[in-house]
């Protein structure tokens, strides 16, 4: 579940969040559209937790969230606006990285292997979902713009995270590709994750569970959870 309690986001003087309180449970994909500049992108990176809060809070699961590696032990999934993936490294290793990063692989070499060896599993899932299975060893920067979403969304998918926050995911895909994505975040919603989608597409708010919008900072909702 993700709680945002009176969250103000304040870089310097700039309010780009201006006290906002949602909730997502389990199972529940919220869409959040508005302008350029509405405050979006700020307020998922603040679920994130990295994003400069001013007040209010965020909680996942009743737990708070006081910066990026609380967000990650928590698990709280970004897929970043821009895909935020390393272009000179592979489809593949951007995936392994978060994979990697997160497990405490044990000394024993026998765990170790089977470890590395799952991780592998996850990451060809993926990548398969996504329709990249052939990509896994292109660097990122020889991928199309639409092929880079596509990564940055299997890199979340493989975090199987409890909270998944797409931040305009679908914008550079095609209609069956676009199709394809939405799926799979509704997918993740299915297995007990909380996802919000920042999106300007009115057909991805309309497949929604439920749609607010926000103008200034503010957030209203056109329907509600
Ligand atoms: N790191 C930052 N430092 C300073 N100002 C920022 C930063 N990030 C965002 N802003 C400002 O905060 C406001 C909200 O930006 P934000 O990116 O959250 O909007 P958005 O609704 O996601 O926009 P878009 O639809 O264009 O992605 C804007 O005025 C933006 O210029």
């Amino acid at each position: 579940m993700i709680s945002v309690t009176n969250l103000t986001v304040a870089y310097d003087e700039l309010v780009a969040v201006a006290e906002v309180s949602l909730q997502v449970p389990p199972g529940y994909v919220l869409a959040v559209s508005g302008p350029s500049g509405a405050g979006k992108s700020s307020l998922l990176w603040a679920i994130a937790g990295a994003a400069p809060v001013k007040s209010g809070e965020v909680q996942v699961d009743g737990l708070r969230i006081t910066g990026r590696p609380a967000a990650a032990a928590h698990g709280v999934v970004l897929i970043p606006q821009g895909n935020g993936l390393a272009r000179v490294l592979t489809a593949r290793e951007n995936l392994s990285l978060p994979l990697l990063a997160d497990r405490k692989l044990s000394a024993d070499e026998v765990e170790r292997e089977e470890a590395l060896e799952s991780v592998d599993r996850i990451i060809e899932r993926a990548l398969t979902a996504v329709g990249l299975e052939e990509s896994g060893d292109h660097l990122v920067e020889e991928l199309s713009g639409g092929e880079q979403q596509r990564v940055a969304v299997a890199r979340g998918l493989a975090q199987r995270g409890k909270v998944i926050l797409a931040d305009e995911s679908t914008s550079e895909l095609d209609s069956s590709n676009r199709e394809r994505v939405l799926e799979l975040l509704r997918a993740e919603a299915d297995r007990g994750a909380a996802v919000i989608i920042a999106t300007h597409d009115p057909s991805v708010a309309a497949g929604a569970d439920g749609h607010a919008t926000m103008d200034e900072g503010r957030l209203s909702w056109e329907r509600r959870l």
